[in-house]
Order: C-alpha cells, then structure tokens, then sequence
C-alpha cells in the first residue's frame, strides 16, 4: 500500500496540559479517513501538526516521503486543507479570492475556478464581495480554494459546519467524486458521523489525546449496528477503562 501520510509518536502538549500524545497513523492512498473524538479531543491539534500549522513537541510527519520539518514544501506540494474557519479578505469576491489562492498554483486556469466554483455551489454568486456571505457561503469557498489545485491529500476540518442541507448533500457528493474519480485521499474530522459512515472508508477515535481506536468502517459495521454505537461503546469503554485507573 502507498503511504502518503505517516505520522510517528506525535505529540503537543498545550500549557494547559491539554493536546495530543503520541499519535502514530498512517493514511494510504486513495483512504477517506474519519477522524472521530469528543469536544477538545485534540481532533483540529492533529489537522493543524500534519499541516504545519503548529510544531510538534515530539514525534514526526511525513507527507509523500518528505519530513514535514526538514522538507515543508515538498511535503505540502500535493495537500489542500481547510482548518478552522479561514480568514478571508471581506472586500474581494469569490473569484478573485480563488484568482488570489490560484497565484501559488500556476496550472490552475481561469476555466478550472469556474468548474470548482460550480462543483462548490458558488458559481451564481461568485461576483459578490465575501463581505456579504453566510458563514455557510464562506464554508464552501475555503472548500473551494482547498481543492482547487486538485490536491492528492485534502485535510478538513469539521467541513459540513454551517452548510444547509443542500450544502451537505454536495459536500458528500463532492467528496465521493473526487475520490472515485481521482483518487484523492482525504481525512476528515467531524461530529456528523452517519456522513462520515457514508463517505470514510476508514476511521480513527481521538479521546482525550489519544489515537483510542482505528478500523476499516466495512469491518467496524460487520460487528456493530452502526458506527455511531461503535463510537459510543468505545467512549464508553474509555470512560471505564479511566475509571479503573
Ligand atoms: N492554542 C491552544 N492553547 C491551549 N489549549 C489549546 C489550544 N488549542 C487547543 N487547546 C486545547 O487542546 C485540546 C484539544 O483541542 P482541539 O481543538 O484539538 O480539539 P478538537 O477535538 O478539535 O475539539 P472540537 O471537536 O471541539 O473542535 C482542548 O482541550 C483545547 O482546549
């Protein structure tokens, strides 16, 4: 199997003692991965280290066979992310801000922003200034700006906050069309775990820091009613296992 992001014992610890440690996965080729895990799990920690948002305090991340620390560039080359709510400057429109993201990736042409800001729902009003955008509106354009140079890997965030329905309905188609039909790879952190049952064939459980469990959801479903009662089993477990200790 190809690797295309493996991370090793990572680790970061907040002055509040609070985080992730010693997180070790591996993502493969052509994985949607869920990443699952209660409020301040440490789900975003995660998403910022093997995007290099924030350093580790130990361990590493290797993104296509490069060392996130020695070699940042190479190692982001082929990722798109969207981490946390992205800041946008209010005063451009939709296609001038994909115009501003589009100057770091030369092939990106003028005719693939049209076809994002479609696949996207955005096309209608991509004229309109930011400034005037829903926060759902704003959810799709930094979806937009994360695939549009046609990543391999493609890091998200809680993505389907603020979309309606619609919304969700072609992020989930989005998602499925990219991956069937190029192969993109994703990891994906949300709450909404029937979505991510529908789209991930693979997820992780983050508790308190911890990488708790991981599993192909075709096997998680064999043995379990649903992936939201393995979910639940599992924190309940932990919650025992916390107990005992
Ligand atoms: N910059 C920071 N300084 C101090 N503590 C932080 C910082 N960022 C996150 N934390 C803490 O680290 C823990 C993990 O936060 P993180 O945002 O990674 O969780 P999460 O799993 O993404 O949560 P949620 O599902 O609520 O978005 C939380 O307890 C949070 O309070």
């Amino acid at each position: 199997m190809n690797t295309i992001l493996e991370t090793a014992h990572l680790s970061k610890i907040y002055n509040n003692k609070r985080g992730i440690r010693e997180i070790s996965l591996q993502l493969h080729a052509g994985d949607v991965y869920g990443l699952l895990g209660p409020n301040g799990a440490g789900k975003t920690t995660f998403l910022k280290l093997i995007t290099g948002l924030i350093r580790p305090d130990q361990g590493s991340v290797t993104l296509f066979g490069n060392n996130l620390a020695d070699h940042f560039e190479l190692g982001m080359e082929h990722v798109g992310s969207m981490i946390e709510s992205a800041d946008f400057h209010d005063f451009l429109s939709a296609r001038q801000y994909l115009e501003l993201v589009a100057r770091f990736y030369p092939s990106v042409t003028p005719k693939h922003m049209e076809e994002v800001l479609e696949l996207v729902g955005l096309h209608k009003v991509r004229k309109e200034k930011i400034k005037g955008f829903s926060t759902g509106m704003k959810q799709k354009l930094a979806l937009a700006a994360a695939i549009l140079p046609e990543p391999k890997l493609v890091i998200l965030d809680e993505p389907t906050n603020g979309l309606d329905i619609e919304g969700t309905v072609m992020f989930r188609k989005l998602i499925t069309q990219l991956s069937e039909e190029k192969g993109t790879s994703f990891i994906i952190s949300s709450h909404m775990i029937h979505e991510l049952e529908q789209l991930c064939n693979r997820v992780g459980i983050v508790v308190e820091g911890h990488l708790k469990k991981e599993g192909y959801v075709s096997e998680l479903l064999q043995n379990n009613q649903s992936l939201e009662q393995f979910y639940i089993d599992e924190l309940q477990l932990s919650k025992e296992d916390e107990d005992c200790a």
